[in-house]
């Protein structure tokens, strides 16, 4: 039997032309603390599946930027919107993975690694509901990409600055983002390591992830890195791609190093599939 068209939209859903907005579009943002700017009106995009890398010397804002993006450090002026929603109304944030400078999650609290890990999902659950075994499987995998699935049922607090660190970048893995926001997520993490977690980042950037990363140096991150903003003293100094790096240090004026403290390198090939869910 033959069916007539009638000329309604056919059932299967046509693609969305329209390209998806941008993952972070920062327009104007003013930060200030106690009325001293910090952030003196930076403007620029980040389009979805781009890897960015925040540099600048110390005390040239790079951390408020960030948590001016996540909404923990209040605009004072200009506008933020993420994913095509403005801040305020962003409500998706399982959607997101945020890696902060240090653990501060469990302070004084005798959580375990993998307890820590795991609430890295918590904004995708639904109320109530109970980890299924899928997020389980991902944080066991998460815990492979940073080499602690032997540390899992210690305390976070017996774990080294570095292997902190790695619990931090794993709980972010755990929730399955597509979009990662790291705070200098190598600092303290020797060079074994920070080759493991440089391939775990690659891992989730070829498979679409939006990855904006504050970095002293480049490091191993440098052949992912697409493009990088400068901060000089709350402004943006520079927009493209990476400076060169020179010696151990990626930028001019490098005023600091980070600690690489001793630890056993978690071997590189060990990098477990980190899924990214593909999104419109
Ligand atoms: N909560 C706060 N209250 C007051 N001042 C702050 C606060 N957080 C940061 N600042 C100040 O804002 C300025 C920018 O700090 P921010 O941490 O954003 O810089 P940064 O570029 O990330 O530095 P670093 O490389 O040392 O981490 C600094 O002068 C800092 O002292």
């Amino acid at each position: 039997m033959s069916v007539e068209s009638t000329g309604e939209r056919p059932a299967q859903a046509e693609p969305d032309p329209r390209p998806a907005p941008p993952a972070f579009s920062v327009a104007d943002a003013v930060v200030a603390y106690e009325r001293t700017p910090v952030l003196r009106g930076v403007t620029f995009d980040v389009p979805v599946g781009q890897t960015l890398a925040i540099l600048g010397p110390n005390g040239s804002g790079k951390s408020t930027l960030m948590r001016a993006m996540l909404g923990i450090a209040p605009l004072t002026g200009g506008r933020i919107d993420v994913h095509g929603a403005p801040l305020g109304r962003f409500r998706d944030w399982s959607r997101i993975g945020y890696v902060p400078q240090r653990l501060t999650a469990g302070g004084g609290v005798p959580a375990t690694v993998r307890e820590v890990v795991a609430s890295g999902q918590v904004a995708r659950r639904r109320r109530f509901r109970r980890a299924s075994a899928e997020d389980h499987a991902a944080v066991a995998d998460a815990l492979d990409a940073v080499g602690l699935a032997d540390r899992a049922d210690d305390s976070v607090h017996e774990l080294s600055g570095g292997q902190q660190q790695r619990v931090l970048i794993a709980r972010a893995l755990a929730g399955r983002p597509d979009t990662f926001v790291m705070d200098e997520p190598m600092a303290g993490v020797d060079s074994g390591n920070q080759e493991a977690l440089a391939a775990t980042i690659r891992r989730v950037t070829e498979r679409g992830a939006t990855v904006v990363v504050v970095l002293h140096e480049l490091g191993p991150l440098e052949p992912l890195i697409e493009r990088s903003l400068v901060l000089s003293e709350g402004r943006i100094a520079h927009d493209g791609l990476p400076p060169r790096p020179t010696g151990a240090c990626a930028r001019p004026g490098h005023d600091h190093v980070h600690p690489h403290v001793g630890e056993t390198p978690a071997p590189a090939a060990a990098v477990p599939d980190i899924e990214v869910p593909r999104r419109a």
